[in-house]
């Protein structure tokens, strides 16, 4: 029986994970369920997943959800940050799924690498922020990062044992591997008017083609910044090089992306887009379960398309990588301008358009200063967010 806690339990994530336990009940029990402030969402999954630990970061939300807990359920309801680490890094503990959505799942996640425990990670700005220090830390403490983020869950699955097992320190040339193809369906704006975009709404940006997911990811489709961060994210789990890693847009989202080989083979994983597939198999790796997701239906998939992405209908891909390759500064302050323009944007503050120029403006303040230590990381993301508010307030 694996004991697991979920960060982010009440988000897109954190169901489908707790669908895929409901599936396998004889293998995993939830341990502890980790949330912001949702107080009925984490009630009723108590209720329905008896977890011994229910950790709420809002204090007031804690409280409230103590209030409402039915004496029949015996869960302990925590807040505050040295309780959220002592839950990650309990000796009970043996696997964390992170999926908190932003910078705020640094922390715990970090944690979990720090003590070793098996990473299930789908907090991508995570390692965009960190990446360095949080292979360095996976390697030193002998964590287990598995890639839930369906792309790089796609590559993982292709990639031999030998990359799978040494991940942020594979050389993937080595093994035979020319390009990794990060694929990307170009979001709900793909083939929109150019014209339309900076008049375009929240929930339009929300409307994925394909995928049902949390609205800041969302949105990140829809600018295409999330493959932006998705490149910075395979960066550092196969250790690329900028000529091994490529975007390829596919509408379809039914190859979730694919490992180019030396000898001309490339090597593809697919599957109906449904996220409780990559978690299962990041639950069960180098097992398999069942996931409850349909089998791919090859007659109803019908034709598959791939594109060259234009920046200048989605610059913020271009940012990032360019961020990429300039470093740990760049990628981190990125990121931070990027979830406060795309909070702008979804409060109806800032153009979507905006969002791209927030970034932008952001990036001018990479000036070389070193980052030796999360601390230093949490500082730099505290300052890019007060610039990057400066710059929406000006905008508004
Ligand atoms: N959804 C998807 O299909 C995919 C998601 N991902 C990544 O997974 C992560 C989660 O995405 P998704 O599930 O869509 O997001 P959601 O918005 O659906 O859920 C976010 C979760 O994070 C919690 N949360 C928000 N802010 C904080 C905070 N300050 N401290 C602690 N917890 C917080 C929320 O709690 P509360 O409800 O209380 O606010 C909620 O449980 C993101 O990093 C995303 O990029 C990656 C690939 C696919
Ligand atoms: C499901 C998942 O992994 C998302 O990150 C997905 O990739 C979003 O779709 P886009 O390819 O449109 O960004
Ligand atoms: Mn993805």
């Amino acid at each position: 029986m694996q004991n697991m806690v979920i960060l982010g339990a009440t988000g897109s994530i954190g169901a489908s994970t707790l669908n895929v336990i409901s599936h396998n009940p004889e293998a995993y029990q939830v341990y502890g369920l980790v949330a912001n402030s949702s107080v009925d969402k984490m009630l009723a999954l108590c209720e329905a997943h008896q977890p011994k630990f229910a950790h709420m970061v809002c204090e007031q939300a804690a409280k409230e959800l103590q209030a409402k807990l039915p004496k029949s359920i015996h869960t302990t309801v925590t807040s505050g940050e040295q309780a959220l680490i002592d839950l990650v890094v309990n000796k009970d503990v043996e696997t964390v799924m992170a999926a908190i959505v932003g910078a705020a799942g640094l922390v715990p996640t970090f944690a979990a690498v720090k003590a070793g425990k098996r990473v299930l990670l789908a907090n991508k700005e995570a390692l965009v922020m960190s990446g360095e220090l949080f292979m360095r830390a996976a390697r030193q403490s002998g964590a287990t990062i598995l890639p839930v983020d369906s792309e790089h869950n796609a590559i993982f699955q292709c990639m031999p044992e030998s990359v799978q097992t040494n991940l942020g320190y594979c050389d993937i040339e080595a093994e035979g591997i020319a390009h990794i193809l990060l694929t990307g369906s170009g979001g709900p704006f793909l083939t929109a008017d150019l014209d339309s975009l900076p008049s375009v709404t929240p929930e339009q940006a929300c409307k994925h083609p394909n995928w049902s997911m949390g609205r800041k990811i969302s949105v990140d489709s829809a600018t295409m910044m999330n493959k932006g961060l998705e490149y910075i994210e395979a960066r550092w789990l196969f250790n690329t090089t900028p000529e091994q890693l490529k975007v390829v847009i596919h509408p379809q989202s039914v190859i979730h992306s694919m490992v180019q080989y030396k000898d001309g083979s490339v090597v593809a994983q697919m599957g109906n887009p449904d996220m409780r597939t990559p978690i299962a198999h990041c639950m069960s790796y180098p097992q398999r379960i069942y996931a409850g997701v349909e089998p791919l239906d090859f007659f109803k998939v019908g034709q598959l398309g791939f594109f060259e992405p234009d920046f200048n209908r989605f610059p913020c891909l271009q940012l990032a990588i360019k961020a990429c390759h300039q470093g740990q500064e760049a990628t981190t302050i990125l990121n931070a301008a990027n979830e406060i323009a795309v909070d702008a944007f979804l409060n109806n503050q800032i153009k979507f358009t905006d969002i791209a120029v927030v970034n932008e403006a952001c990036l001018h303040m990479v000036c070389g200063s070193a980052l030796n230590t999360i601390e230093d990381i949490i500082e730099l993301d505290k300052q890019a967010r007060e610039f990057a508010k400066a710059k929406v307030t000006a905008m508004v």
